[in-house]
């Protein structure tokens, strides 16, 4: 059940154990009810292994061992010190294993190594840190309420069992996004990456067990997702379920926890940001923010800046601009130093970001750079940006997870606005000024539950994320995510008050 998996342009290979980590060890399938997933490396589409596929009995011991856990050696029965302090060791090992981890995602996902590395795995070790931070730190409230006879008090307490729901897009970071928060409040977890990606959830897995946690507190268990993710959606014994994804699973979510246990529900779903460029901005700045917004992990970003809108006055300059700056950025082999993006994830993205492509020629919109198929193996898609767009047209409306920009104009502030709102989506949101005022006017118009103002795509584990609309419900990161995993209990205290019977 232990593969080994060359690693290229070295002598190296990383051994992944390709069982279901539950109670903190590797096992196979309890019936072997459903096919070993086939996982691919997207830069070559080569098969690198194939991974045990939880069945829905599987869930249900993974989640029984949650359960057990919960009430036995986490929950509440570990003190904040000592959960800070096994977040901390975990935080440290994944920081040891930088590079290995960076090198499988790559293999897995097919992002830059140098990216996996340095961001997303440099930002899920600040973020463990983070929340090992708050542990120790998760206070209630005494609230008077007659200070002779009676108290109230309030106690944070663990939700319970949690299911987490992980995507393809960042493996890694979404791991980290959910157990840290969940670890930080004695919640116990049974994590489902995305069927596509679930290499190095395994390999994070062998991590949690070196750093010390008890069994069943962090139980890892790919598989499809109409089979484990509907399982854990619909378990009646799991109390939370944790989501990123598309908003069409995210509403399948909420249906399963509505009609199963009404287990709490957070969801962080798809957007179709807008991007404002204002006339007075720094053209120069903005292009960079604009190419990064749209091109980050090949625009694989529920975030990703895919609406730009630009000034009359500035339109046909700033998308020159632009195209120079898009077209300079190298998006080619994981492994390639040089590269700045990888392929997009798997066959099937691939084929969904063509047919965006497609519809946007078909539709009229003028192709300003990109447009065109690689003929060499691997799922690569260069940057497109596509001008004169129109708002009814699909590439403007839906969501298209890859590096595919649709640049329309504006003449107003009023008129901009519209356009930015103008979506059944409210993740994210841009602009770009060098009037103060026009910048808090605007940030506060959008409807959006991040607005970046002359940046974008900057997140930081201190500062709370999430959508609004169809975005999304509840928080990410920040204190705030905190609050997604504690049930507050309220306990009345009478030490003065005598009661009269009858009334
Ligand atoms: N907001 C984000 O970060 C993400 C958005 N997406 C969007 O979704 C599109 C399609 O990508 P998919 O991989 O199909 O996304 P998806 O939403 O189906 O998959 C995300 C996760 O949900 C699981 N899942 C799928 N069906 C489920 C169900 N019925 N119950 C419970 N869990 C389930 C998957 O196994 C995976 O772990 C992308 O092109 C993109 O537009 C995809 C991934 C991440
Ligand atoms: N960039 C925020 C995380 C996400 O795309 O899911």
């Amino acid at each position: 059940m232990v593969v080994q998996i060359a690693i290229p342009n070295s002598n190296s290979t990383v051994s992944v154990a390709t069982g279901l980590f539950i109670n903190n060890e590797f096992v196979p399938s309890v019936d072997k009810a459903e096919e070993p997933i086939k996982v691919y490396n997207p830069s070559t589409e080569e098969v690198l292994c194939t991974v045990t596929s939880a069945s829905v009995k599987d869930i249900d011991v993974a989640v029984a061992a949650a359960r057990k856990a919960l009430k036995t050696t986490w929950g509440k029965n570990v003190t904040g010190f000592e959960r800070a302090r096994l977040i901390n060791k975990l935080a440290d090992l994944i920081e040891r294993d930088a590079q290995t981890l960076a090198e499988l995602e790559s293999l897995n996902n097919g992002k830059p190594v140098k990216i996996a590395r340095d961001f997303d795995i440099g930002d899920s070790v600040g973020c463990l840190r983070y929340y090992a931070g708050w542990a120790d730190k998760i206070t209630g409230q005494s609230i008077e309420i007659d200070r002779n006879m009676k108290v109230a008090v309030t106690h944070p307490e663990p939700i319970g069992v949690c299911g987490q729901i992980i995507p393809w897009n960042y493996p890694i970071q979404m791991w980290a996004w959910k157990v840290a928060p969940a670890l930080a409040v004695g919640c116990t977890i049974v994590m489902k990456p995305s069927e596509i990606t679930p290499l190095t959830a395994l390999k994070l897995s062998e991590l949690v067990k070196e750093a010390g946690f008890p069994p069943g507190v962090i139980n890892t268990v790919p598989s499809l997702g109409s089979v484990g993710g509907a399982a854990l959606a619909s378990h009646k014994d799991v109390d939370k379920v944790a989501f990123t994804g598309s908003t069409i699973t995210g509403r399948k979510i909420m249906e399963a926890a509505a009609t199963s246990n009404l287990k709490k529900v957070s969801l962080e779903l798809g957007g179709k940001s807008p991007h404002i460029i204002f006339e007075s901005a720094d053209i120069d700045q903005a292009a960079n923010w604009a190419a990064l917004g749209i091109l980050y992990n090949t625009g694989q970003d529920c975030t990703a800046g895919s609406r730009l809108y630009v000034q009359d006055t500035i339109y046909d300059k700033f998308l020159s601009v632009l195209a120079g700056k898009a077209k300079e950025l190298v998006i080619g082999d994981g492994f390639d130093e040089s590269s700045g993006g990888g392929p997009v994830v798997s066959k099937g993205q691939y084929d969904r970001v063509w047919n965006y492509i497609d519809s946007g020629k078909k539709e009229g919109a003028r192709v300003v750079i990109g447009g065109e198929k690689r003929s060499t193996p691997g799922y690569y898609v260069d940057a497109t940006i596509f001008a004169d767009v129109t708002p009814n047209m699909k590439i403007v409306k839906e969501e298209i997870f890859g590096p595919v920009l649709s640049v329309g104009k504006f003449h107003t502030e009023e008129e901009a606005i519209a356009l930015a709102n103008d979506t059944t989506y409210g993740l994210a949101a841009g602009l770009h000024s060098t009037d103060s005022s026009q910048c808090h006017r605007v940030s506060t118009a959008l409807e959006a539950g991040t607005v970046w103002v002359n940046q974008y795509n900057v997140l930081y584990n201190n500062v709370p994320f999430g959508g609004k609309k169809q975005s999304g419900i509840g928080r990410e990161l920040g204190s705030q995510a905190l609050d997604e995993y504690i049930s507050t209990k309220a306990v009345h205290w009478n030490y003065g008050e005598k009661l009269d019977w009858p009334l």
